[in-house]
């Protein structure tokens, strides 16, 4: 039976993780003119996405997304190429008009995860990042037309993959935000955790 395809860099084997990996130059699509933008230092909380707004190569199901300080991003070429898929939007993704791509997704309003910019490390030109340590919104795939009969399959498959299934995000960045919203009601004191 052939297997439940997720993304196409973890179908057929994840290329290896390099610990001394510390950032580089995410491309575009476009055979000429690609926009470039450089990714000082390391990523962080890399992880599979089923949601409908993340960007997703043709055939895959999941996207592959990871954030980095936001004063770590900067355009290098061909900016004017760029366009914010959805203003209104938490994440600003700044989409490549010509071919699609995502290059980058800032989080600028008053939220956990502002400073921080959402990319696709598949876009980099170089390797070793690290592998998705989880899958997020994972029954979102079916906004996109998935079969959700299909669903305990895909599951299985990212777990054989040793990427753990959620429906939201981790528990991890799930208690980070609720940390975060509870200081500002008031709940936690802000010098607690
Ligand atoms: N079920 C929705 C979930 C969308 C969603 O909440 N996506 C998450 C993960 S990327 C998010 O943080 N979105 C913020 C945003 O899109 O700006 C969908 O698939 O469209
Ligand atoms: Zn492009
Ligand atoms: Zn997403």
């Amino acid at each position: 039976m052939p297997s439940v395809a997720i993304h196409p860099s973890l179908d057929s084997g994840f290329q290896a993780t390099d610990a001394a990996f510390s950032g580089g130059t995410l491309v575009c699509n476009c055979a000429s003119n690609p926009v470039k933008v450089r990714i000082r230092g390391d990523i962080a909380h890399n992880h599979a996405c089923g949601c409908t707004k993340c960007w997703k190569p043709d055939g895959a199901v999941f996207s592959v997304v990871a954030v980095a300080p936001t004063d770590n991003v900067e355009i290098l070429e061909n900016g004017d190429k760029l366009a914010v898929m959805d203003p209104a939007a938490l994440i600003l993704r700044h989409a490549c008009k010509d071919c699609g791509v995502h290059m980058y997704g800032p989080v600028e309003r008053d939220h956990p995860f502002k400073g921080l910019s959402f990319l696709h490390p598949e876009r980099f030109q170089e390797t070793g990042w690290a592998k998705p340590g989880f899958a997020a919104f994972v029954s979102s795939i079916i906004e996109s037309g998935y079969d959700p009969a299909k669903m305990d399959g895909v599951r299985g498959r990212l777990r054989e993959l040793g990427i753990e299934p959620y429906d939201c995000l981790n528990p991890g960045l799930m208690d980070f935000i609720a940390t975060w919203t509870a200081k500002k009601s008031g709940a936690l004191k802000t010098d607690t955790a």
